[in-house]
């Protein structure tokens, strides 16, 4: 028995290793996307691979298997850890006061350690067959501590260590679990795995024993854990008789359970059979087991398959075998338990791997669309922002005539209020006098000017808010828009910091209006004639004055007056819609020139994002997709191991396809076997692989149920990946040639477009729909297969793929997207009507594929057969029409088929 378990420790530590080499380049591919990628986000690296997740991960991957066995007493235990060794290692009748760490070591020693550290103590002595009870002692019993026990490290040179494996028993005397347990767990024993094997040596478990159990569960309630009676002696006086059949019976029997204590409970629970005492104190430890929530009430159905549901589930982390000659079950459940861990580091890994591969498409989607956006938007603006500009300049001389009537009637409306301020002005620049007599000239100058801006200002304000009103319908036309197009693409624009931002010029533009003024300079030209006799007035009068002007009321009423008189509205008008142009052509020209710092600040931006792009796709992309091939491999091959291949179904370019009755509990399935020539074609499977997984089950596609690396193929030099998936009757092309009705063909039809516009809605476009592409079931109903060439739009190439016949013309161009599909779909329909598998005549006669791509190119497509009738032969010219734009999406072609299906269900078709 430790042979097999010895290679379930091997089996374990191989995929810890292949777990941590996925793990390490995982992070190594997120530490360099983190460095440059700026679409996945900051610190993408802490988002989906965590601190918690990497500590979670290497908690099962860096740590050693260790089965600690607890129990009532040494007796008990010594005979587990034995009989699993299948030595008499431990003498069972001893007292032993230390802790106890087998490990692996190429020659048997024993060291007294202090610790789990291994702080070599004294001796070490070299090992016989059993332990000397004298070692039990320990030698110093003084220095005994209960937070650092002594240790006895024995050392096997044992199969079933050699994997790191780790055997650890508590000394005697102590209780069903020692208190000082948890400590050490937490300081000494917090790399190891472990698995609590707990050995019975009582028949019943005591209320302490309960206690310490409800307690370890409450603390530690992911531990694996398994209970076994070792009542009776070890070897089994059964086997010891050696008696082959009776082995052989045992044996026979283990895969018919599902566990031990189902076994046990399926004997006790037949009420109709005498019970033997024993049977009754089994009984109620299997009760005290249950209600303390250690053994599940129900196991799962025999035959179910073991999902990691189950895995998970109760029944697995928990077991119980009631005799010692049971104990092949334990091996079951320690293989089970390390399978569990696996699958958690496994599952935690690619989902993980999933969740970048997931970012990394929706990353490239952004990209790709910024890329595509980004020189329109910023055209937009710029058109935009000229046609604003033309319209304000155009405004501008409409208005001059307006503006000069306004002010003329402005003028006399506001006559009055603007002498009754006048009246009330006071001055703020001169110091008038009780008389508001005048002594200097500088003082007249001044209140002049005081009067002449009070007026101006008044004036200013009515005019330019009728100015305001008439280009604030172009703040509505042009603001919101236009002006969140360019604060998004100032902010989304990676670094940019431009001096002068287009949005700022913006608001400068259609604020022009409001920022009018006019005072002494900006009003020069007007104010000139009303100047002129100011000066005229003033030199007239002689210095000292005969009789000094007041600078009274009715004098800043006079001159107020003066220059209302003097005002010519038409130069005013004037140098207003003069100064509105200068404003709107400065901020215009400042716009322009943010505009082009702008687009050449994004042509090195987006050059930066194509290659991020580019790398993505190229390089980042597929690498992840390999790693969580492997690591989903890793997941499936654990739990359902490799499918057992059956006769050849068919062959492709890339693999051979194989029957398989069931895997994993699905069945009937067909195995895709692919060997992967190099690197490139394995991330190219490993992105098919993953975009077809990642596509929810669809009745007519065909459902990829798990894969698995086979690394013994081809002697462990070239590893084939074999996927798994539900198998079908045949391919159409089979289907046709072996005769369809035509309903059944419209029907194809319809199914087709079904499963390829849900393709097309989760973002992926197929790029290889053909007739052996489509697989039919019993009842003639298709599904779509071979997601080879399948991918996220955004992360298309445009690369030339495809099947010649099939191909779009622009898919040689290699800017395509998903219409290349309803192309396609067109030339498949041509097929389903014609109801045979001959080449189109207008195709037959082409040498070679450059021939027919250069006739397609030119609009040469299959001909009209005479058996076509009106709708199918438009539907098929719609969809392969050549310009990809003039394609209809499967949306509208789908309820078109359904349609001439009804009619012909109508004619009496079948
Ligand atoms: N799930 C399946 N159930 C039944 N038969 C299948 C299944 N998958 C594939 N086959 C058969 O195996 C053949 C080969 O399939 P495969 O996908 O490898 O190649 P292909 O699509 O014909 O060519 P290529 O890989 O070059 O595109 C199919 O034509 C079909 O007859």
């Amino acid at each position: 028995m430790n042979a097999s378990l010895a290679q379930e420790f091997r089996k374990f530590s191989r995929n810890c290793h292949h777990l941590k080499q996925i793990l390490r380049e995982t992070q190594h591919i997120l530490s360099e996307i983190n460095e440059t990628n700026v679409y996945c986000g900051e610190n993408f690296q802490d988002q989906v691979l965590n601190a918690r997740i990497v500590k979670k991960l290497e908690g099962i991957l860096d740590c050693d298997p260790a089965l600690i066995v607890l129990g009532h007493n040494f007796q008990a235990r010594s005979v587990v850890i034995n009989s699993l060794l299948n030595e008499t290692l431990l003498p069972s009748s001893s007292e032993c006061q230390q802790w106890i760490q087998i490990s692996y070591g190429l020659a048997n020693t024993i060291t007294t350690c202090d610790g789990f550290a291994g702080i070599t103590d004294k001796s070490v002595d070299s090992l016989g067959v059993t332990v000397s009870e004298k070692y039990f002692k320990i030698p110093n019993a003084s220095e005994a501590s209960s937070e650092h026990p002594t240790v006895l490290e024995i050392q096997l040179s044992h199969p079933l260590l050699r994997d790191r494996v780790k055997i650890i028993t508590p000394p005697d005397g102590t209780s069903f679990i020692p208190s000082n347990f948890y400590n050490i767990l937490q300081c000494e024993l917090s790399k190891l795995l472990p698995i609590l094997i707990f050995a019975f040596g009582e028949e019943l478990l005591t209320e302490e024993n309960i206690e310490e159990l409800r307690e370890l569960k409450e603390r530690c309630p992911d531990f694996p854990v398994i209970f076994i009676r070792t009542l009776g002696c070890w070897p089994p006086k059964e086997l010891e008789k050696n008696d082959k059949v009776l082995m052989e019976n045992i044996q026979k029997d283990v895969p018919k359970y599902f566990s031990g204590h189902e076994l046990f409970r399926d004997t006790l629970c037949d009420r109709s059979s005498p019970r033997k005492s024993t049977d009754r104190q089994l009984l109620a430890l299997f009760h005290q087991l249950t209600s303390l929530g250690y053994l599940p009430l129900h196991s799962p159905k025999k035959g179910s398959p073991v999902t990691q549901t189950h895995c998970e589930e109760h029944s697995c982390r928990t077991d119980f075998i009631e005799s010692l000659s049971k104990l092949d079950y334990m091996i079951t459940f320690i293989r089970r338990c390390f399978q569990s861990y696996l699958i958690e580091a496994a599952n935690i890994l690619s989902d993980v791997i999933s969740q970048c591969l997931q970012q990394f498409i929706l990353s490239a989607y952004d990209m790709a669309r910024e890329i595509q956006i980004t020189p329109l938007r910023i055209q937009y603006a710029q058109e935009k922002e000229a046609e604003l500009f033309r319209n304000l300049i155009m405004t501008a001389s409409q208005k001059q005539q307006e503006i000069r009537k306004l002010i003329e009637t402005t003028v006399t409306d506001m006559r009055n209020d603007l002498m009754e301020k006048v009246h009330n002005y006071s001055y703020s620049g001169v110091t008038v006098s009780d008389t508001a007599k005048v002594r200097t000239r500088e003082e007249v100058r001044v209140a002049t000017s005081e009067i002449h801006n009070l007026v101006l200002s008044e004036l200013s304000s009515a005019v330019t808010s009728q100015l305001v009103m008439s280009v604030h319908c172009f703040q509505e036309i042009y603001f919101g828009t236009l002006q969140r197009c360019l604060e998004s693409l100032e902010r989304n624009c990676q670094n940019y910091d431009g001096n002068f931002l287009a949005s700022v010029a913006l608001k400068q533009t259609l604020s022009a209006a409001y920022n009018l003024k006019l005072n002494a300079t900006s009003s020069s030209s007007f104010l000139h004639s009303f100047l002129d006799r100011l000066r005229k007035l003033l030199h007239s009068l002689q210095l000292p004055w005969t009789s000094p002007p007041c600078l009274d009321a009715s004098w800043r009423k006079h001159v107020a007056s003066e220059m209302l008189d003097s005002l010519n509205a038409s130069q005013l008008a004037k140098t207003i819609t003069t100064q509105f142009r200068e404003k709107v052509k400065a901020s215009h020209e400042a716009f322009r020139l943010a505009i082009v710092s702008l687009e050449d600040h994004y042509s090195s931006y987006l050059e930066r994002t194509e290659e991020q792009r580019v790398a993505i796709r190229k390089y980042h992309a597929p690498k992840l997709a390999r790693l969580a091939l492997e690591s989903m491999s890793v997941c499936d091959m654990i739990r359902y191991g490799l499918p057992k291949l059956g006769k050849e179904l068919g062959r492709g370019q890339y693999g051979v396809v194989f029957m398989c009755e069931s895997w994993g509990g699905v069945g009937p399935c067909a195995v895709k076997s692919v060997v992967p020539p190099d690197d490139k074609h394995w991330n190219d499977l490993a992105m098919e692989f993953f975009c077809t997984r990642r596509i929810p089950e669809h009745r007519h596609i065909v459902q990829i149920r798990g894969s698995v690396v086979d690394i013994t193929y081809g002697e462990g030099v070239m590893p084939s990946v074999l996927l798994v998936m539900d198998r079908l009757s045949r391919d159409l092309y089979s289907g046709i040639r072996s005769g369809l009705t035509w309903l059944e063909r419209l029907q194809i039809a319809i199914d087709v477009a079904e499963g390829l516009r849900f393709i097309h809605s989760q973002g992926l476009v197929h790029r290889d729909i053909k007739l052996k592409n489509v697989l039919l079931d019993s009842s003639n109903r298709a599904k779509i297969t071979d997601f080879g060439f399948c991918i996220p739009e955004a992360m298309m190439s445009g690369s030339i793929v495809g099947t010649p016949i099939h191909m779009a013309p622009e898919l040689l161009s290699g800017h395509y997207n998903s219409s290349v599909d309803v192309y396609a779909f067109g030339i498949l329909f041509w097929y389903l009507c014609a109801g045979h598998v001959k080449i189109p005549y207008t195709f037959e006669r082409f040498q070679n594929k450059e021939q027919l791509w250069t006739s397609v190119r030119r609009g040469i497509r299959p001909e009209r057969l005479p058996s076509f009738d009106d709708k199918c032969w438009e539907l098929m010219e719609l969809c392969w029409a050549t310009e990809p734009f003039k394609r209809p999406l499967l949306g509208y072609v789908l309820p078109q088929l359904e349609v001439i299906r009804e009619d012909y269900i109508k004619l009496g078709f079948k």
